[in-house]
């Protein structure tokens, strides 16, 4: 076997010299981007996306729907606004070939859409795709009429027979590993024959904000949804059967992504200003204002954007991040160099995310001299003395943007593929050294 050079090769993390001064502008939304393809897709008229996120992860969902026949004309606008897809919905078919990468919102959100298909969806990915739990999509789908061969592990590869519709209806699924399989089935179900009644009847359900956002974006396609929050019942969504709309949409920057920019203002006592911030949102990272505020920030809104500033000290947080469990690498890496201990709490899923995010945080800070513990549902944090070396990512774009952070405060800590930001960021290292000035 040749080892992939990008795969072994190692990025030296810049150390700061001092406070960073920088403006960031971040990339669209991955979650939005992938929302927003799917909903297009399904849609009875062609719709537009303004700066959509263009990423392995993107690229991916974009390719799987043109091989069931969706059109997709990538373009510039010629008026200024960047980078715009044209989305042509067109009837779905089959035979096709789908290669999910290792992309959740790719392996979950688009079954129920090859259900709709005519003729037989492959699905294949990355091996740690295998491994990600997607027994809730497959389990539903086949109660609301889908026939799926898989090899019956509840995960990838599998193959959906399309037959050019599906009937919907109701069904129960557990959520509590991800709550992308309410996202996927609430996403296709306007164009079931009975939509859909999801009731989720799991212990947890994590990440709620991405669930509001997928009701939100139907809605913005003039889809009818009723949820908890909509005065329905808890735990269960209503989706009526209807035709999308064609939007035009501009997707907002991917505030996940703005996290280690952010880190950085708050690790080195400097101003980080993210322009576009949304000023309302369903995207997790909206809480890093509450969460790096906590941990010894300060920050404006305005119609220019975020701007975060550090105060110099960097203090522990003992916090739930159940609904934002994507942020917790960046959030552990600054924990690593406050100036108290740290819990994160409600994140026992994250075993299953591209990587177990639980072990690899623990292992690589402690490699650098930390001191951290796993615990039923997250992490412990000690700060100690961290020393330089190398920060191992284990295909995990938020690993590599964790190391990053911990770089900026502590000297000769090395990134192993660094190129696995490409998931959602592939100009990560490019933003990186232009925030530091280099
Ligand atoms: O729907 C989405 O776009 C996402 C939902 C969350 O998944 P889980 O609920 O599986 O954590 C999040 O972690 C992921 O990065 C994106
Ligand atoms: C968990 C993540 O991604 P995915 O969409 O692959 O689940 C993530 O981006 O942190």
């Amino acid at each position: 076997m040749t080892l992939n050079p990008a795969h072994t090769a190692l990025w030296p993390a810049p150390h700061a010299s001092g406070a960073v001064d920088a403006t960031v502008h971040v990339p669209g939304s991955k979650s939005v981007t992938n929302r927003a393809l799917v909903l297009a897709a399904l849609a009875s008229e062609p719709g537009w996306l303004r700066r959509p996120l263009r990423s392995r992860d993107t690229l991916l969902m974009a390719g799987a729907l043109r091989a069931m026949g969706v059109g997709i004309e990538e373009g510039v606008d010629p008026y200024g606004s960047g980078e715009t897809w044209r989305v042509i919905p067109a009837a779905l078919h089959g035979p096709a070939t789908v290669d999910v990468g290792n992309a959740g919102t790719v392996m979950r959100f688009l079954p129920p859409v090859a259900a709709l298909a005519d003729g037989p969806v492959r699905f294949d990915g990355d091996p740690r795709s295998y491994e990600r739990p997607l027994n809730g999509v497959i389990d539903a789908l086949r109660v609301l009429g889908a026939r799926i061969d898989d090899d019956g592990r509840g995960a990838l590869p599998l193959t959906v027979h399309g037959s050019g519709g599906l009937d919907g209806g109701p069904v129960s699924i557990d959520a509590s590993s991800s709550s992308q399989f309410v996202s996927a089935l609430l996403l296709s179900a306007p164009r079931f024959n009975q939509g859909v009644e999801v009731r989720h009847t799991g212990a947890t359900l994590p990440s709620l904000p991405h669930i509001r956002m997928t009701v939100d974006m139907l809605r913005a396609v003039g889809a009818q949804v009723d949820t908890p929050e909509s005065g329905g019942e808890p735990g269960v969504w209503r989706v009526t059967p209807g035709a999308l709309l064609g939007r035009d949409l501009t997707v907002e920057p991917d505030l996940s992504n703005a996290q280690p920019f952010l880190a950085a203002a708050l690790v080195t006592g400097g101003t980080v200003v993210v322009p576009d911030w949304p000023a309302r949102t369903t995207q997790p990272g909206d809480r890093l204002r509450e969460i790096f505020i906590e941990m010894g920030g300060s920050c404006t809104l305005t119609e220019r954007g975020l701007t975060f500033t550090g105060s110099g000290a960097v203090h522990g947080i003992d916090v739930d991040l159940g609904e934002v469990g994507e942020l917790t690498p960046g959030i552990a890496a600054v924990a690593a160099l406050a100036d108290s201990p740290s819990t994160l709490r409600g994140v026992a899923h994250l075993r299953l995310h591209e990587t177990d995010r639980l072990a690899a945080l623990t292992k690589e800070i402690n490699e650098l001299g930390g001191d951290v513990t796993e615990t039923a549902d997250g992490l412990h944090i000690r700060p100690r003395r961290l020393h330089g070396g190398v920060f191992h990512t284990y295909d995990d774009h938020r690993m590599a943007t964790a190391g990053a952070v911990i770089g900026l405060a502590v000297e000769g800590v090395e990134i192993e593929n660094v190129a696995t930001t490409a998931k959602t960021l592939p100009d990560f290292p490019d933003l990186w050294t232009g925030m530091l000035g280099d």
